[in-house]
């Protein structure tokens, strides 16, 4: 308890001390991080390698590069971030200073996952920099080596008083978590993140929780609406033996097609299926559920080789203990496609399983593995009725033709995020904001998104002292008159040319009251 209260305590003063509000600071220890990443990209990429199995390149391009992006827009964009922004005056702040002023909360705590170890440790930590914070960085103890590796570096590129790494497991974070925070960011799963929570309370501290969840990827299977509803309109009952022929005349492919089926398999099974918005099941068509196998099966053998095992790109499951809860959810399943399996090594092959029940247990609880069940869905309706049935989930996919289709989806339902037509890509465009809603979290990060949300947004008024006659409407004794005037001014809404027109008026009225005084 003892040593919290110290690291703690030492980043409060250290804080206090006023050193990070400039915006030069900022901006130094942001260069600073910019240098340790890439020095020490080497180590990162050892560390990856040793946690997850992740490839140079998956690594990468997963981990690093995302972190640079980040950098490089926050460096730039930070100047015209933390400037005041003036807001819209009225006829009674018209002489005044109005602007929202954006500060500092204090002491951040950074709560990171083991999945992404290095990503969701330093994305958080760049937005808190930024806005001015001193910062208490915790990554998660199941990624031991990149964890240890940051605890090691960190220190040697930025202020050590102001941003601390605490290494540890659950004894330490619970520890931690007594200590009094300005804010805390958590990232991992929703029952440690109800624990945040409750101790984040106890001091009235503000949580953003990036929490997890079953996301599901809707794979529209006809041509087009259109289509259907001229085969319909031609009288006949069953459609699908003409949508067939019609795609094999016309070459035109439902969202089932090689492209859609490609795009999933690449976020599904990236990271070895641990990403907290990898698309944990599909939701199709009876009819179109074979040939999402047979694309999916012909896009894992252009991936990954005829033997996945061997492939440098296939990562592996991050330990014994979820190895056996992901095997677990395979039992009494259809398995389509892989499901081989090699404890020693956490090994767990691409899996698809067909005519899953939505009651069974791998539809229950998040995946987080390498396996996708396909759910059957009569259509678009069903499978909103079937989204809308569950959590709110990080993220929803869904792949169609039919643009009014895409948009009745996002309309008629709700998500952290969503990406059309593609997965996981909603999650790198850095002007949205990344979070989730309901059980998946709450609150969010990324870009300018991480500024405000380790901002408090100061309201900030500097009132003229003149003028005071105007003021009177606020001062007793109260009177009609008075809030029949007050009424008008505040409830009256000027465009710029009236307002222009009034303060004429107004200058002609001074002008004509001071030239009878001046030459009575
Ligand atoms: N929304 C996102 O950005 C995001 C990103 C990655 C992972 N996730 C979600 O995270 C989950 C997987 O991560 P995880 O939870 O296994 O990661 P984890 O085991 O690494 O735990 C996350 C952090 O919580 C701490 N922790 C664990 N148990 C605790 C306890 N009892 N009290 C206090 N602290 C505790 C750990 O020390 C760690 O730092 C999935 O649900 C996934 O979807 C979400
Ligand atoms: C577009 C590329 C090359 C990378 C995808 C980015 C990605 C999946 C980053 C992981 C961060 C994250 C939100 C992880 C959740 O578990």
């Amino acid at each position: 308890m003892e040593r919290m209260q110290q690291v703690v305590g030492r980043a409060r003063a250290a804080f206090s001390s006023g050193r990070c509000r400039s915006l030069e600071f900022r901006l130094q220890q942001l260069k600073n991080l910019e240098r340790m990443v890439r020095e020490k990209e080497k180590e990162i990429l050892a560390a990856l390698q040793s946690d997850l199995h992740k490839s140079g390149h998956n690594a990468y391009s997963h981990e690093i590069l995302g972190v640079l992006v980040e950098l490089a827009l926050v460096m730039e964009k930070l100047p015209s971030w933390a400037a005041p922004q003036p807001v819209k005056k009225n006829l009674l702040t018209m002489r005044d200073e109005a602007y929202i002023y954006p500060e500092p909360l204090g002491v951040v705590l950074v709560i990171g996952a083991w999945n992404y170890p290095f990503v969701l440790v330093m994305q958080p930590l760049i937005g808190a920099i930024a806005a001015g914070n001193a910062v208490v960085v915790k990554p998660s103890e199941v990624s031991e080596h990149t964890s240890q590796l940051i605890a090691d570096i960190l220190p040697q590129y930025l202020d050590r008083e102001l941003y601390p790494v605490v290494t540890g497991g659950v004894p330490e974070t619970t520890e931690l978590l007594t200590q009094r925070f300005d804010h805390i960011l958590y990232t991992g799963n929703t029952a440690v993140g109800k624990i945040v929570m409750a101790a984040a309370a106890k001091h009235l501290t503000p949580v953003t929780l990036e929490l997890g969840g079953k996301s599901p990827c809707y794979i529209d299977g006809a041509v087009s609406y259109t289509h259907l509803d001229v085969y319909k309109r031609q009288g006949h009952e069953d459609v699908s033996g003409l949508l067939w022929a019609h795609r094999w005349q016309w070459g035109l492919e439902g969202a089932e097609s090689p492209c859609c089926c490609r795009r999933i398999t690449w976020g599904k099974y990236m990271n070895c299926g641990q990403t907290c918005i990898a698309p944990d099941y599909i939701l199709c068509e009876p009819s179109i559920q074979s040939q999402v196998v047979e694309n999916i099966k012909a896009t894992l053998q252009e991936f990954y080789g005829e033997d996945v095992k061997k492939s440098p790109d296939y990562e592996r499951i991050v330990n014994k203990r979820h190895f056996r809860r992901i095997v677990s959810l395979l039992e009494g399943q259809k398995i389509a496609h892989g499901g081989e399996t090699d404890e020693a090594s956490c090994f767990i092959a691409p899996t698809i399983l067909t005519d899953v029940s939505a009651e069974s247990k791998v539809m229950e609880e998040e995946i987080f593995g390498p396996v996708l069940p396909i759910v059957s869905v009569k259509g678009v309706d069903e499978a909103i009725e079937f989204i809308n049935s569950r959590e709110k989930p990080l993220a929803l996919y869904v792949f169609s033709n039919d643009k009014k289709l895409i948009k009745r989806v996002i309309s008629e339902t709700s998500s952290g995020g969503m990406t059309a037509n593609d997965v996981i890509m909603h999650s790198t465009v850095l002007d949205m904001p990344f979070g989730g809603v309901g059980n998946s979290g709450m609150g969010a990060y990324h870009g300018k998104h991480s500024f405000e949300t380790f901002s408090h947004h100061r309201a900030c008024l500097i009132k003229d002292l003149k003028m005071e006659g105007m003021n009177k409407l606020r001062y007793p004794p109260g009177s009609q008159k008075k809030l029949d005037w007050a009424k008008f001014f505040v409830l009256k809404r000027f465009d710029k040319v009236r307002l222009g027109l009034i303060f004429l008026a107004l200058l002609g009225v001074v002008a004509a009251v001071m030239i009878k005084v001046m030459f009575p």
